[in-house]
C-alpha cells in the first residue's frame, strides 16, 4: 500500500518532521559541547565528553530512522499511553522514543489481540494493559516509505488485525548484507522470552540453521546490559566466545549497531593464549605456536584410516571432562613428586677467608613448604614462596651468627649463598614449565601413576599412542615468513587439556566473568565448557548451537548431555526450529539432506511463508560444462544485483583451485580458506568470496554455489561430509545452486523433486569425456589437475541381484505387495552387505527371505537399515535383537559386523551404493 494512502499518513509525517528538527538540534548543541558541565578536573571534562560522545553518536545514528514501531495502550489504571520505539531511548517534548529493550516493546512483540501484559523486571511487576494501536513504519530520510497498522482497536477504528508475518517476511527479503545485522523491529516471541530471560540462568538454545541463535545471544546480550533491567552488567562482566575469527568479523557489526560497546568478542583458543600473555609465572609464549587444526580435513576423506581413528579417540578423551579429573590427579602427583630431604641439607659458601656452612634440618624444609601451600594456591606461587622461606631461615640465622653491620663481604656471601639455596631447592620443586609438563603427562609411566583406574583401557592407549603434539612447521615454503618457520604447531585439540593443566596449577581461575556467551556451541568441547565455569562467578551463560552442524570427528558435541552436565540441572533448555534466513524451498531441501544424514535424529526446520526459487543442481560429466553453467549462474546473479554471493567447496585444496579457474575467468573474488586468519588480515568483502564450506560456518549469503556435490566428493558413507553439505546448503538467502561433476552425492537423494535438476549432457554422450581445458589464471596455460575428468560411469548391479528383481514379482504373485520404495532399499542395502560382510552372511538373509515373505518389508528392512545405520556411524548396533527378526540372522549380523568392520567405508561399497542410490533399476 502507498503510505499516503495511510489516513494518519499526515499526522505521522508532520511527528516525524518535528523529531526530525529536534534531533537536528540536539545533534548541534552537543557538537557545540553545550552538554560540557562545568566541572574542572579532566577526568570529569573526560567524562562528560565521553557522554556527549555516546549520545551524539546515538543521535546520529537514528537522526533518520528514529523509529519504527509505536504503540498506544490503555494501562492498568485507564490512562493512554503512546510510546514510540527505536534503537535506542530518545526523549523530546512531543515524544518519548522509548528503546527496544525497555520492558514495554514485549507488548509489541506479543501479538496483535486487544489484553496483553508486560513485565518489568527490575521491579518484578507485570502490567496489564488494554491495548489500542500497533503500527509498524519504515523510514528513511526523514520520509515515511512503509506504514502499517497491525492492530487498531481505537473507538471508532474497524480495521481488524493483521497477519504480522507479512513484516517479517518483507523485512527477511530484503536481507543480504554482509554481515549479520540487529532484528529488533522483527523479533519474534519465542526469541524475545530468550533474549529477556533472567540474568542469572544457564541457558542453552538449540536451534535448527538459521533459526536466528547468533542473533538471539547478541539481543540478549544487548538486553541484559541494558540500564533498566537492574542487572547492573557491565561490557567487562562479559565474555562473548565464538568459534573463529572469520565468523566474529562477520558479526563484527552487530553488537555496535545495538548500542554495545567494550564487549571482549573473541575465539576460545585466541583468550586461552590471552590468558597465557598476561601470566608472567608461565613459561610458554604463544608466539612460540601456531595453531593447527591438523586433523579436519583428513576426516573428510573417504576412507577413515587407523592413524585417524586414534587421532579421533585421543581428542576426544583429551577433551572430555574425565580428562579434568586426570589433570587435577596429575597436579596432586606434580606436587607430590617435590622431594623433601630425609637428611640435614648443608650448604657451604666463602665468607671473606673462612668457609660458612648453614645447615637445613628436614623439618625445616617441610615447614617451608607447608607454610608456602597454606599462603598460596599456585604452582609457582608456592615455589617461589618456599624458595623465600628457606631464605628467611638462611637469613635469621645469619644475622644470629654474625651480629655485625653487612659489608661488601657479606652481601657477596649473602647473594651466593640465596643463588644456592634457589639452585639445590629449585631442583627439587621444579619451575613450570607448561608444555613440559603437559608433555610428560602422556608418558606412560606418568599415566598409569596418574589414572589409578579413571580411564578405560582404550582411552588409556589412544592418550598414549597419539599424545600432545608439538613439532615444528613442516612447510617453511607455508609458513611465508622466516620467523613463522621455528614456530611449533599446536594442534587446536591440546589447547583446552592445556588450559585445563594451566588453571589446576595456577589453582584459581582469573580473569572472572558474570555472564559467558558461547556461539556454535555444537564446535566446543566438553572441556571447554567445564573451563569457562570455572571462570564465570554466577554460572550464568548463553549458549547456542546446532549439532546438525557439529562437522568435526575428532571435537565438538554432537548432543547437549555434555553442556548439561557441566551446566547442571538447573540449566534451561530452549529449542527453536523456525528458519529465518532461507525462503521455504532452501529449507525444504536442508531438511531433506538432513534427513538422509541424520535420519531420526534430525530436527526439522520449519520455513517461513518466504518464497523464492526452487534450489537449482546442475550435473554434468564433463567439467568445461559444469563450469560454464556456474559462470553463467554467477553472472545471472550479478546482473540480478545479487552483492554476497558464495561458493563453497569441500576442502581448502578445491576453493584454491576454484578461485584461480574464476581468476582465469576474470571473476573478482575473494579467496577466504582459513578460518582464524592472522589477526589484521581479514579480507575485504567483495560480491563474491570463495570459501571451504567449513569456513562459512555461522555465515550467510544472498546465493549460496555449492561445488562439487557429487557422489565421489561428498560420499554418502561418510556423514561428516553429509554434515558439511548441510552447513554448506544452509548458508543461503535466496537463492541456492548446486554443481554436480557426476553423480549426485548420496546425501541428495531425498532432494529430487525439492529442486530443479539440469543435466549438461556431453555434445556426443557416446564418447568418453574430453579432459577440461581450465585456466589456472589469466593468461596462463590451462591446469587438467583441477580435477579429474569423469567418464559416464556404467551400472554394475551383481548377477545376484537380477533374482531380487523379480521379487515384487514373486511377491505380487503369492497375493503380498511391496511398496516399490522398500524393494530398492531392501536391494540396495542387500547389496551393500554383501560387499561389506559376504557371501554367507547374504545368503542367510536371502533364506530368511525365502522361508516368509511376509517379513521382508518390515523386519528384514528393520535390520538391514539398522545395519547400515551402524556402519555408517561405526557404532555396534546394541545388543538387543530388533523384535522379530530372526535370531539365526542377528547373530550372524553381530559376528558379521565385528569381523568386518575395518573394512569399512571401502571405494567400492562406496561406489555401489551411490550407483544403487540413483538408478536402483
Ligand atoms: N526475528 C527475526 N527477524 C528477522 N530476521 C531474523 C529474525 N531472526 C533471525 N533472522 C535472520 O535470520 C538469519 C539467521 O540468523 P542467525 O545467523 O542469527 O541464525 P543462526 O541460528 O545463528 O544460524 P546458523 O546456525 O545457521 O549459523 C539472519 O539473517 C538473521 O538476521
Amino acid at each position: 500500500m502507498n503510505p499516503e494512502e495511510h489516513p494518519e499518513y499526515r499526522q505521522e509525517k508532520q511527528t516525524l518532521r518535528e523529531t526530525a528538527l529536534l534531533i537536528e538540534q540536539d545533534i548541534e548543541a552537543q557538537r557545540n559541547g553545550y552538554m560540557e558541565g562545568g566541572g574542572n578536573l579532566w577526568t570529569n571534562r573526560s567524562i562528560n565528553r565521553n557522554i556527549r560522545e555516546d549520545t551524539l553518536k546515538s543521535l546520529e545514528d537514528n537522526q533518520y530512522k528514529p523509529y519504527f514501531a509505536r504503540l498506544e495502550f490503555l494501562d492498568s489504571s485507564g490512562k493512554k499511553q503512546n510510546y514510540y520505539f527505536g534503537r535506542t531511548h530518545i526523549q523530546l517534548p512531543h515524544i518519548t522514543v522509548l528503546s527496544w529493550q525497555s520492558p514495554v516493546y514485549s507488548l509489541f512483540i506479543q501479538g496483535n489481540s486487544q489484553k496483553q501484559s508486560y513485565h518489568v523486571p527490575a521491579r518484578n511487576k507485570t502490567h496489564q494493559v488494554q491495548l489500542l494501536l500497533k503500527r509498524r513504519f519504515e523510514l528513511s530520510l526523514h520520509d515515511i516509505h512503509f506504514i502499517k497498522d497491525e492492530a487498531d482497536y481505537r473507538k471508532g477504528a474497524t480495521r481488524a488485525p493483521t497477519n504480522q508475518d507479512s513484516f517479517l517476511i518483507r523485512k527477511l527479503q530484503q536481507r543480504g548484507n554482509p554481515g549479520l545485522q540487529d532484528i529488533v523491529e522483527t523479533i519474534q516471541i519465542d526469541q524475545d522470552r530468550i533474549i529477556r530471560a533472567p540474568l542469572n540462568v544457564s541457558l542453552v538454545l538449540h536451534g535448527v540453521a538459521g533459526s536466528g541463535k547468533t542473533s538471539v545471544a547478541f539481543h540478549r546480550l544487548a538486553y541484559l546490559l541494558f540500564d533498566e533491567t537492574g542487572h547492573n552488567l557491565t561490557p567487562d562482566d562479559v565474555l562473548v566466545l565464538a568459534p573463529s575469527r572469520r565468523f566474529l568479523h562477520h558479526v563484527r557489526d552487530l553488537l555496535p549497531a545495538l548500542g554495545v560497546k567494550g564487549v571482549q568478542q573473541i575465539t576460545f583458543f585466541d583468550w586461552v593464549f590471552q590468558q597465557f600473555n598476561n601470566d608472567s609465572g608461565v613459561e610458554f609464549n604463544p608466539e612460540d605456536y601456531s595453531l593447527e587444526d591438523s586433523h579436519f580435513e583428513g576426516f573428510l576423506e573417504a576412507q577413515t584410516s587407523p592413524h585417524q581413528q586414534q587421532v579421533w579417540q585421543a581428542a576426544t578423551v583429551k577433551n572430555s571432562l574425565k580428562f579434568l579429573e586426570l589433570i587435577e590427579r596429575y597436579t596432586q602427583n606434580l606436587y607430590a613428586r617435590v622431594q623433601l630431604p630425609e637428611d640435614d641439607v648443608v650448604l657451604e659458601e666463602q665468607l671473606g677467608v673462612q668457609k660458612v656452612k648453614v645447615t637445613f634440618k628436614p623439618q625445616q624444609v617441610r615447614k617451608a613448604l607447608s607454610s608456602a601451600f597454606e599462603m598460596h594456591s599456585g604452582y609457582t606461587e608456592r615455589r617461589q614462596q618456599f624458595l623465600q622461606n628457606l631464605q628467611n631461615h638462611f637469613l635469621e640465622l645469619h644475622e644470629q651468627r654474625f651480629w655485625t653491620p653487612r659489608d661488601h663481604e657479606d652481601r657477596r656471601y649473602i647473594q651466593a649463598m640465596s643463588a644456592r639455596i634457589n639452585i639445590h631447592f629449585g631442583r627439587l620443586y621444579r619451575r613450570f614449565n607448561l608444555m613440559a609438563f603437559y608433555q610428560e603427562l602422556f608418558e606412560p609411566r606418568t599415566l598409569f601413576q596418574v589414572d589409578q583406574g579413571l580411564l578405560e583401557i582404550w582411552e588409556l592407549s589412544a592418550l598414549q599412542q597419539e599424545p600432545a603434539r608439538k613439532t615444528r612447521n613442516k612447510n617453511p615454503e607455508d609458513a611465508g615468513e622466516k620467523e613463522q618457520e621455528e614456530r611449533l604447531q599446536l594442534d587446536m585439540t591440546d589447547v583446552a587439556p592445556l588450559y585445563a593443566l594451566y588453571l589446576s596449577l595456577k589453582g584459581k581461575a582469573e580473569p572472572t566473568y558474570r555472564h559467558i556467551i558461547i556461539d556454535e556451541a555444537q564446535d566446543f568441547t566438553p572441556l571447554q565448557l567445564a573451563l569457562l565455569r570455572q571462570h564465570n562467578t554466577e554460572g550464568s551463560f548463553t549458549i547456542v548451537g546446532d549439532t546438525a552442524q557439529n562437522i568435526f570427528a575428532h571435537r565438538g558435541l554432537d548432543d547437549w548431555s555434555a553442556i548439561k552436565e557441566v551446566m547442571g540441572p538447573s540449566a534451561i533448555s530452549e529449542k527453536i526450529t523456525q528458519n529465518y534466513r532461507s525462503t521455504h524451498e532452501i529449507v525444504l531441501f536442508g531438511n531433506a539432506v538432513q534427513q538422509v544424514v541424520r535420519g531420526q535424529h534430525a530436527l526439522k526446520a520449519v520455513p517461513v511463508a518466504r518464497h523464492g526459487q526452487k534450489p537449482v543442481l546442475h550435473q554434468s560429466d564433463q567439467l568445461d560444462l559444469l563450469l560454464k553453467s556456474m559462470l553463467d549462474t554467477l553472472h545471472h546473479l550479478a546482473h540480478q544485483g545479487r552483492k554476497n554471493i558464495a561458493v563453497l567447496t569441500r576442502d581448502r585444496k578445491q576453493a584454491q583451485n576454484l578461485s584461480t579457474w574464476l581468476s582465469g575467468q576474470k571473476v573478482h573474488h575473494n579467496l577466504q580458506l582459513d578460518n582464524n586468519p592472522p589477526a589484521g588480515t581479514q579480507t575485504q568483502d567483495s560480491i563474491l568470496s570463495v570459501l571451504p564450506a567449513a569456513v562459512s560456518k555461522g555465515m550467510e549469503f544472498e546465493a549460496v554455489l555449492v561445488y562439487d556435490t557429487s557422489e565421489d566428493n561428498y560420499p554418502v558413507l561418510n556423514p561428516l561430509l553429509g554434515k558439511l553439505l548441510f552447513v554448506a546448503v544452509s548458508r543461503a538467502l535466496h537463492e541456492l545452486y548446486l554443481f554436480s561433476l557426476g553423480r549426485p552425492s548420496g546425501h541428495l537423494r531425498a532432494t529430487p523433486g525439492l529442486c530443479k535438476h539440469l543435466h549438461h549432457p556431453a555434445p556426443d554422450a557416446g564418447l568418453p569425456a574430453v579432459k577440461t581445458p581450465v585456466a589456472t589464471s589469466p593468461g596462463s596455460k590451462p591446469n587438467p589437475s583441477f580435477q579429474k575428468p569423469r567418464t559416464h560411469q556404467v551400472i554394475r548391479l551383481k548377477p545376484h541381484l537380477t533374482s531380487y528383481q523379480g521379487l515384487q514379482v514373486t511377491l505380487q504373485g503369492s497375493g503380498q505387495s511391496l511398496p516399490t520404495d522398500d524393494l530398492l532399499h531392501f536391494r540396495r542395502i542387500r547389496e551393500a552387505l554383501q560387499d561389506l560382510l559376504g557371501e554367507d552372511f547374504v545368503r542367510e538373509m536371502d533364506s530368511a527371505v525365502a522361508k516368509g515373505h511376509q517379513h521382508i518389508n518390515t523386519d528384514l528392512i528393520r535390520l538391514l537399515q539398522l545395519g547400515i545405520t551402524s556402519l555408517q556411524s561405526k557404532k555396534k548396533p546394541g545388543t538387543q535383537r530388533p523384535q522379530n527378526v530372526p535370531e539365526a540372522v542377528w547373530q550372524s549380523w553381530l559376528h558379521h559386523f565385528e569381523e568386518h568392520r575395518k573394512q569399512l567405508l571401502t571405494p567400492e561399497l562406496r561406489s555401489l551404493q551411490f550407483e544403487l542410490y540413483f538408478n536402483p533399476g
